[in-house]
């Protein structure tokens, strides 16, 4: 079975993946568009910010797991992959100290102008006069839109500074917030109105694109800042050029429309430009510390999915199938008893959904859980009891 590696990975994790018995082929500098040729006979591929399209899927006959290196599966077509049957799973939470260390440093980088003072001095200027206007953190309001992985650890880490957090994501109770110690804000709008630095740690979906809108920066406080460590296109970009270029507001971004997916490129952006934007090189997850931990995790999720077929942390596997009904039917564990039991459903025209056999000890027994798309009758029922040399026992009920 072969895994391709198509980014950066460090080498040790690479020799875990061979240990598993895989053939592995590393090809960090494979571009996107390369990908679906490069994949073409990989079973399993790993990406970290690499594009992985509805081409790959196309032309992967054999690909049954892609693993996201990282948190965010937006560079994926993952609806292309539930069309083929690919599972894509991704690392959650093991990068989240480390964009959380980056999203509290631009805070304060922020606050205290500290990238502009280091470009002073190698510049030969000394300015403590402009540079002593920092207003301070402790006390001021941090928003956090998305209290995930990420979103807590940042929220953790304002709390250690003293600042209230104020915090808006889809789930997140009034008492979930009191437990954390932090507010909940009704909706994204009031987060913005009341926040000095508003940070985004939301994935981007269909929801999320361009969730903050014209509207939500105007919201913002007149010189509050955007912190942007999730992705770019949760931003309407144009107005946020707009408002940065009028003074209305500051923002410290680790991500960019349009950013190269290499690790080293030419790259011009408007944003970074400009002297209230401090850019990073999306870079938040990019410790050591993170890349090990996320690493580890890729070899895990592999490992599972070589010795028994389960695929820890995948994003695509329906949450609610079709299925109506369970058959739940106890047989002795011989050739040919779950085919002729299978047969009986198809025969009624009856879909099946999903199927569990379980083997018990001395592999003589099995129980058999059989989702069906609707609730078949009671003479199919009566069908399958009667095969008493292969079945035990047969029950039904609905989903
Ligand atoms: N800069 C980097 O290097 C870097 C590294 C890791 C992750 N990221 C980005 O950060 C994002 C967040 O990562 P995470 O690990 O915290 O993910 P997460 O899934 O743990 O957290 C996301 C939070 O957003 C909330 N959310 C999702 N959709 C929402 C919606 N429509 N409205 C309101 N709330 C919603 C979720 O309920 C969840 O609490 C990733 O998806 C990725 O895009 C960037
Ligand atoms: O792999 C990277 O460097 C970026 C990862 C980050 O964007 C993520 O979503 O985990």
């Amino acid at each position: 079975m072969k895994i391709l590696v198509a980014d950066a990975f460090p080498k040790d994790r690479l020799s875990d993946l061979a240990a598993l018995g895989l053939e592995v082929e590393h090809r960090a500098d494979v571009s996107a568009g390369d990908l679906p040729a490069a994949a073409a006979d990989a079973s399993i591929l790993v990406v970290r910010s690499k594009e992985v399209s509805a081409d790959v899927f196309d032309r992967a006959a054999a690909l049954s797991l892609v693993i996201r290196a990282g948190a965010g599966v937006n560079t994926i077509d993952v609806a292309a992959a539930s069309q083929k049957g690919v599972y894509v799973a991704n690392c959650p939470g093991q990068n989240s100290i480390a964009v959380a260390e980056l999203a509290i440093g631009l805070v304060i980088a922020l606050d205290r102008r500290i990238p502009d003072n280091v470009a002073a001095l190698r510049a030969g200027r000394w300015d403590k006069k402009r540079f002593s206007e920092a207003a301070g953190l402790y006390g001021r309001t941090l928003g956090v839109a998305g209290l995930g992985a990420i979103g807590r650890e940042v929220a953790t880490r304002a709390l250690a500074l003293g600042m209230r957090v104020l915090a808006w994501s889809r789930s997140l109770t009034a008492e979930g917030a009191k437990a954390l110690g932090i507010e909940r804000a009704p909706d994204l709008l009031s987060a913005a109105r009341a926040s000095d630095v508003l940070s985004l740690h939301l994935p981007l979906s269909r929801e999320t694109r361009g969730v903050v809108s014209r509207e939500v920066l105007l919201a913002m406080k007149p010189n509050a800042a955007l912190v942007n460590t999730a992705r770019a296109e949760l931003v309407d970009q144009a107005a946020l050029l707009e408002l940065v270029r009028a003074g209305r507001l500051r923002v410290a971004t680790d991500v960019f429309a349009g950013e190269p997916a290499k690790g080293q490129a030419e790259f011009q952006s408007e944003l970074a430009q400009l002297p209230d934007v401090y850019g990073t090189h999306h870079i938040g997850a990019s410790t050591a510390q993170a890349q090990d931990a996320i690493a580890r995790e890729t070899v895990r999720i592999v490992e599972a999915f070589v010795r028994s077929g389960e695929v820890p942390n995948c994003v695509n596997v329906a949450r609610k199938t079709p299925a109506r009904a369970r058959l739940v039917v106890r047989h002795f564990d011989r050739v040919g008893v779950l085919a002729n039991v299978l047969g009986i459903i198809r025969e009624a025209g009856i879909n099946v959904e999903e199927v569990r056999n379980t083997i018990f000890e001395q592999a003589q027994a099995a129980s058999c859980a059989i989702d069906v798309g609707e609730r078949p009758p009671d003479a199919l029922l009566e069908r399958i009891r009667s095969r008493r040399d292969e079945v035990m026992f047969v029950d039904c009920f609905d989903l």
